[in-house]
């Protein structure tokens, strides 16, 4: 049996879904198909829980310092479940909204597995079972999963961050392997939760993609908080055993209740079929597109973290619609497809504590003449009544201009500044020159103002700031 759409579509994460609600917005009929709840990786099992935990373990931290604000409080204990209940109640009323949202736009959700069949001339399909599901343009967006590098994860004492997400007893003792994003997040979210957590890393710093100050700062914050850090370091074996798990790290063996397994994520393109659709992969195992993300079968389009590149979910909403829009045009509907960003424009930001947040060049990448400066926290009012009386600061917002040029580098460490980044994405999106944020006033006493007193160190007339 056949259907026929405008757009088919082959996994509803954050690529997927952003897709079928844009194409459904301009006119399209739409076909989505996944057989796990829409809403993918970030919402089930990446973004929203593991921020939902790192929140939890916010407030315990803050409670545990609550003296140093005047305010008693009495810390006695974590309830693991209750955190969970919070994080699942959290991912179900989002669930519940973007179920609502996507069949309010009429598009057909297909609760199946797919995989992709060749045009025979009506259009490349999606077919699930017993069905082909026509259209002008597939979309694949079946995402990533876990490399777990031939370690025995049995889901138990040897997990990835799915089954760290399910625990409903936190461990005593941790091996986090790998100091990447998810690395760090679990690593500090643990320490802040009780947890003795040992961290190994295989180069030489944390947070390897920034620079590599930020890196050393968030070592020493982790180091403080009681996380053994171990750079230049690997797990060559790990065994389950009934009480726990013997990891081999070099020529040490430490014995843990549980290892994370964090070392990246492989793109997800088994039993899709895509060899005898025309589509080509690279040797990385990702999906190779045009600048269009059209692959190299025609009417057949990638997106998300199936495309080699930062693996976020923001970026998969880009590619999603910047399809939609392509394949609306293309079809003569009125649109005006948005620009796809550049992967080194798009914002990124680690949660852990303290948080990283970074949008275009390091320093390196910007090379050698180009102009850099750091403005530290410590001046900057609100930051030092967030800390709390005797608390320490460490945070620097580091701004990165061409010379006599524009801003090519955003980046920030410290509490809170997940929320500043945009601000950076906008500067380094639209080239601005640290003279065109001159006059924009920034409220007082906020985070922000740390970006505008550094923007007037880069503009050569710094404020509050020894230059
Ligand atoms: C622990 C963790 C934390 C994260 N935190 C963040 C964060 O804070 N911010 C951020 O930007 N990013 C974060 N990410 C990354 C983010 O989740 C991904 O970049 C994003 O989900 C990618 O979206 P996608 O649509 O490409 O793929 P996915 O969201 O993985 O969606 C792919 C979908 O395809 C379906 N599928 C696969 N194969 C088939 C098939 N054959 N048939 C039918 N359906 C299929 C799957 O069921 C899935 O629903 C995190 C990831 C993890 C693992
Ligand atoms: N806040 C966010 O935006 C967020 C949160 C979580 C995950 N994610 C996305 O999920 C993706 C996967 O995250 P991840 O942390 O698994 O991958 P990652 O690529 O960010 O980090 C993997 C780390 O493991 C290290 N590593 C690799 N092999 C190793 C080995 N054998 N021994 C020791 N260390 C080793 C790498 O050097 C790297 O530092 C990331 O690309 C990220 O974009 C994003």
């Amino acid at each position: 049996m056949t259907s026929t759409f405008d757009v088919a579509i082959l996994g509803a994460g954050s690529a997927g879904y952003a897709c079928a609600l844009r194409a459904a917005q301009l006119g399209l009929s739409v076909a989505l198909v996944d057989d796990s709840p829409l809403g993918g990786t970030c919402l089930h099992r990446g973004c929203i829980p593991t921020k939902a935990w790192l929140q939890a373990a916010k407030v315990r931290r803050t409670v545990a310092k609550a003296g140093s604000f005047g305010i008693g409080a009495e810390l006695t204990g974590v309830d693991a479940k209750g955190v969970r209940d919070y994080a699942d109640a959290t991912v179900a009323g989002l669930h519940r909204g973007l179920s609502s949202l996507i069949a309010s736009r009429g598009i057909t959700v297909i609760t199946e597995r797919g995989s992709l069949v060749p045009d025979d001339g009506r259009g490349p399909g999606i077919e699930t079972g017993a069905i082909v599901h026509r259209a002008k343009a597939v979309v694949l967006a079946t995402g990533a999963a876990p490399i777990t590098l031939g370690l025995p994860v049995d889901g138990h004492r040897i997990i990835t961050s799915e089954e760290a997400l399910r625990l409903e007893d936190l461990p005593s003792r941790a091996v986090v392997l790998g100091g990447g994003v998810i690395g760090v997040e679990f690593a500090s979210m643990w320490a802040d939760l009780g947890v003795e957590v040992t961290l190994v890393e295989a180069t030489d710093r944390l947070l390897p993609a920034e620079e590599p100050g930020h890196s050393r700062i968030l070592t020493k914050e982790l180091s403080r908080r009681g996380v053994t850090v171990l750079l230049g370091s690997t797990v060559t074996a790990a065994e389950a055993r009934e009480d726990g798990v013997a990891v081999t790290i070099g020529d040490e063996e430490v014995s843990a209740d549980l290892l994370l397994v964090a070392v990246g994520r492989r793109p997800v393109t088994e039993g899709l079929r895509l060899e005898a659709a025309g589509v080509s992969v690279s040797a990385g195992g990702h999906v190779a597109v045009d600048a269009n993300l059209q692959t190299a079968a025609r009417g057949v389009y990638a997106a998300g973290d199936l495309v080699a590149g930062p693996q976020l979910a923001h970026r998969g909403y880009a590619h999603g619609l910047h399809i939609a829009e392509r394949v609306a045009q293309l079809r003569g509907r009125p649109s005006n497809a948005t620009e796809l960003p550049r992967d080194s424009d798009i914002a990124r930001v680690t949660y852990c504590s303290p948080q990283l947040a970074s949008v275009g060049l390091t320093a390196q990448q910007a090379g050698p003449d180009a102009e850099v400066v750091d403005y530290h926290l410590t001046g900057n009012g609100r930051a030092q009544i967030l800390k709390g009386a005797g608390g320490r600061e460490s945070g620097v917002v580091r701004l990165i201009r061409r010379p006599g040029g524009e801003i090519v580098g955003v980046h920030l460490i410290g509490d809170d500044v997940s929320e500043l980044i945009s601000e950076g994405a906008l500067l380094v999106g639209w080239q601005a020159a640290p003279e065109d944020l001159s006059s924009i006033v920034h409220p007082h006493p906020s985070l922000s103002e740390a970006i505008a007193e550094a923007n007037w160190a880069l503009a050569g007339r710094p404020l509050h700031m020894h230059r």
